[in-house]
């Protein structure tokens, strides 16, 4: 179980060690050189060296922003802010009625996020010293992009960083990661500490919520990439429109200098079309004309692929990815166009393709093979179209052979996909086993209930033969599974991927889909493989 911090020891892995002092004065001066209007009450002398957004990570010396949210103004929270060290607070006039009586020098804004990335740029120096960025948006497909990406700008040798989902990884030390994209203060912060440790280019997940939340203001990114848009956090956004939107504010030449975007659906086509960035367009599809670069020769090598990706003066790259899934192949196809829009010579990429074969890296729950036969594969498909392409690529070609999927969705999240998803699974798989993900703080059954209306209402409007059962909890969903399944058939566990807490009604229950499903392969006499190649232990031990 990896070792779980208190939110202050979290934060002091994420800030330099090298401390430098910005003076209120001069962020305030910022803010009205760049059009901001701004106040400072108190001493515009007083001095921080850190920026924190949330009370219980504070560390002495640092500027408390107190932002308002969903649940409470940040406001409520300074007087703790101010105990734990805060030198300043950064608040809106609606914070300054509850923070003022503190005594605490303030600067007041109209907006906290909307000037809180610029700031924290400004006191660590991130505007000036920030390694070479590569950010990846898109509805699935970041976090293996990522990985890959990383995986290449080792490969050329280069010093590299990692931030998303899974993990935050600064060089190979490993830094806890709650949110895809954490706030800008920081990300801001943990730039400058891996700008300290010799790290000069580092690939990071920009999650639609980070755009909307405005965490990642004040970052500069040299190459964005767009992988797919498909339905997902509609909950926040309302619409696709609106989140196609969200996403599309990084491919402004105000965020990023150039851009590598995905055109096999509407939305990576309106995308290229609306940026601004210096734009290269890639499609799966060889029969494109309006792709930039265009995957060619695919051929199936072990579980993954070999391809080539032309270009638009008739470069070729040879590539070839061990990853299973026809979209690792895009996602392949995007990390390195993405690595090559960063002025890397193309013959000194593909030497580096061929040296080492850094597409054929291991990403933790994404397509996880657990065991062969039966094939046990723990995936993170958790919406429509990761499931129906994560059950499209795992069907064993033996006559007979069933696929079996298990999953649920999450609690407190965009609740229209979960019938589609049963729907999806229905199509599918041969046997269809709802269970739970991660209730939250939501009633598991209705939730169960709607996949598996979702799931029935398809095989009874299109008459077809596989079967949705309910089981739960979890692990005894998993166990199930196993128990039903014969060697020349799949399993597909599916939505949780690297995780290993289930939340439920607000307690963590510990829970690893990979475990389990090895608990329950040994359990049925089945060999789930070793510990060696598909060892998925590197993130877990951060
Ligand atoms: C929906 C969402 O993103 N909400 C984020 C938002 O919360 P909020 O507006 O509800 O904040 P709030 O709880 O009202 O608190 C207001 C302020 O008081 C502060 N506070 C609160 C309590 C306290 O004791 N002390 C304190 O200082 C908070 O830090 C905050 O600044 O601001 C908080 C402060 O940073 C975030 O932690 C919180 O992310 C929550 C935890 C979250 O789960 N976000 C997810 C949905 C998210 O962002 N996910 C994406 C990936 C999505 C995907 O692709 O699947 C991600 O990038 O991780
Ligand atoms: N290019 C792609 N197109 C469609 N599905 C994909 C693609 N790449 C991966 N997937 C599927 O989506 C799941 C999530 O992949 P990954 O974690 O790489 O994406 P992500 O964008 O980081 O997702 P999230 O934001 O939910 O963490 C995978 O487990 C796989 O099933």
């Amino acid at each position: 179980m990896p070792e779980v911090l208190t939110p202050r020891a979290a934060e002091q892995l994420l800030r330099p060690h090298r401390k430098s002092a910005t003076a209120l004065g001069a962020m305030l001066e910022y803010l009205h050189e760049t059009g901001r209007g701004a106040n400072i009450i108190g001493d515009g002398q007083r001095q921080v060296t850190g920026i924190c957004l949330d009370s219980r990570a504070v560390l002495p010396g640092d500027l408390y922003v107190a932002a308002p949210g969903a649940k409470f103004h940040g406001a409520q929270f300074a007087a703790a802010a101010m105990q734990a060290g805060a030198a300043a607070i950064l608040t809106d006039m609606e914070g300054e009625a509850t923070a003022s009586a503190l005594g605490l020098p303030m600067v007041l804004v109209q907006d906290v996020r909307e000037v809180v990335g610029e700031l924290s740029a400004l006191i660590y120096g991130t505007d000036v010293n920030c390694p070479e960025l590569f950010a990846l948006t898109g509805t699935n497909g970041k976090t293996t992009t990522t990985y890959m990406i990383r995986s290449v700008l080792r490969a050329l040798g280069r010093e590299t960083g990692l931030v998303g989902t899974i993990e935050i990884a600064a060089g190979d030390t490993p830094i806890p990661s709650i949110l895809t994209t954490p706030e800008a203060p920081q990300l801001h912060g943990l730039m400058a500490r891996m700008g300290e440790m010799g790290v000069n280019a580092a690939a990071m997940e920009v999650s639609s919520h980070s755009l909307s939340y405005k965490r990642v203001d004040g970052l500069r990114f040299a190459v964005a990439g767009f992988t797919n848009l498909t339905q997902d956090h509609l909950d926040l956004h309302g619409s696709m429109e609106d989140y196609f939107e969200t996403k599309a504010a990084l491919f402004d030449l105000e965020r990023s200098d150039r851009a590598v975007i995905t055109i096999d659906d509407r939305w990576g086509v309106a995308m290229a079309e609306q940026a601004t960035a210096a734009v290269w367009t890639l499609a799966s599809d060889a029969a494109n004309v309006d792709a930039d670069w265009v995957i060619t020769n695919i051929a199936p090598l072990g579980l993954g692929h070999s391809f080539e990706l032309h270009g638009p003066k008739s470069q070729v790259l040879r590539l070839n990815t061990g990853l299973p899934g026809d979209f690792n192949v895009s996602n392949a196809a995007l990390a390195v166009l993405m690595v090559l829009a960063s002025d890397v010579p193309l013959a000194e990429l593909q030497a580096a393709l061929d040296a080492s074969n850094p597409l054929t890296v291991e990403v933790p729950g994404r397509m996880q093979v657990i065991a062969e036969r039966p094939a046990a594969i723990v995936d993170f498909a958790h919406n429509a179209d990761a499931l129906a392409r994560a059950l499209g690529s795992v069907r064993s070609p033996v006559p007979g052979s069933r696929v079996i999927v298990v999953f649920g969705a999450t609690g407190e999240r965009d609740a229209t996909k979960r019938p589609i998803m049963g729907a999806v699974a229905a199509t599918h798989a041969d046997v269809v086993i709802v269970t739970d993900d991660d209730p939250h703080g939501e009633e598991a059954a209705p939730i169960r209930a709607a996949i598996l209306a979702g799931a029935r209402g398809e095989i009874a409007a299109k008459g077809l033969s596989s079967q949705a059962l309910e089981v739960y909890p979890r692990a005894e969903a998993i166990a199930a599974a196993v128990a039903m399944a014969t060697e020349d058939d799949t399993i597909l566990v599916a939505g949780r991927g690297h995780e290993v807490f289930q939340e439920v009604m607000g307690i963590n229950l510990e829970l690893d889909d990979r475990e389990e499903l090895r608990r329950a392969l040994l359990l049925n006499g089945f060999r789930p493989l070793g510990q060696g190649a598909d060892s998925f232990d590197s993130k877990d031990e951060g």
